[in-house]
């Protein structure tokens, strides 16, 4: 029998993947199937059956391995053992490019976020609605953290900007950031900091093609 962790600590591999069965899960439903066996999300994953399983095992599921797992149901426990179902605020910071594809393309309210502000220091932009979130002024980015009760942030500020930004919005209370810049940041051990380089998954695929 696989051991259980308490609630609360999911590996970030267990969460990386559970994410992705959500995901997974969520396209059966639009084509209208019902149930999943651990085998059928293995293969559609890319994994295998038994780590599926352990991974539902994590989270409690009541479902049945042997008929299958109701994907309502298990979507929704997946909800619950991630934490989506309370709310949370977040911000992005610095509305360039990726900025604004973020703002366009991310279904945060879909997944319990709420996207409650951005930010930026182009006066051409401060003051705007962008995606139909105000844009507000780098300067008032402490206060507006603090009133909004912003605890995420996404990171699109160039290299050269991101660890001073990184150490304002923590001291305004954000304990999440998802990192664009290409700097590591230096972080106190209460903020979780992921870094998202897409280049990188292009070298990973590059290294593969050569083999
Ligand atoms: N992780 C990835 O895969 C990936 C991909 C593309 C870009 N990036 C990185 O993401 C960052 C943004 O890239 P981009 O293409 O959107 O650049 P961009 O130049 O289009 O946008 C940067 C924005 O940040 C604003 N800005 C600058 N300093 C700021 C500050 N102190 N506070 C708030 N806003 C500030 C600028 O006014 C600008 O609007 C860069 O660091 C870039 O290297 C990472």
């Amino acid at each position: 029998m696989p051991q259980k962790r308490p609630s609360g600590t999911l590996s970030p591999p267990v969460i990386q993947r559970l994410s992705e069965y959500l995901l997974i899960l969520e396209q059966f439903i639009t084509q209208e199937q019902e149930v999943v066996s651990s085998r059928a999300l293995a293969t559609v994953y890319g994994n295998n059956s038994s780590q599926v399983r352990h991974d539902i095992f994590q989270i409690e599921h009541k479902g049945s391995q042997s008929h299958g797992y109701l994907c309502i149901e298990l979507i929704k426990d997946i909800r619950i053992a991630l934490n989506l179902q309370n709310e949370k605020n977040l911000c992005i910071i610095g509305m360039g490019n990726l900025g604004r594809a973020i703002t366009a393309h991310v279904p945060f309210d879909k997944y319990g976020m709420n996207l409650s502000a951005t930010f930026d220091i182009d006066p051409d932009v401060v003051g705007k609605k962008i995606g139909g979130i105000e844009v507000y002024s780098a300067e008032s980015m402490m206060d507006i953290l603090k009133e909004k009760n912003i605890t995420m942030a996404a990171l699109c500020v160039p290299a050269t900007r991101a660890q001073k930004t990184c150490d304002q919005i923590i001291h305004s209370g954000v304990k999440g950031i998802l990192n664009y810049s290409r700097i590591r940041l230096k972080v106190p051990e209460h903020v979780s900091v992921h870094y998202e380089q897409i280049i990188c998954s292009f070298m990973q695929l590059s290294y593969k093609c050569s083999l």
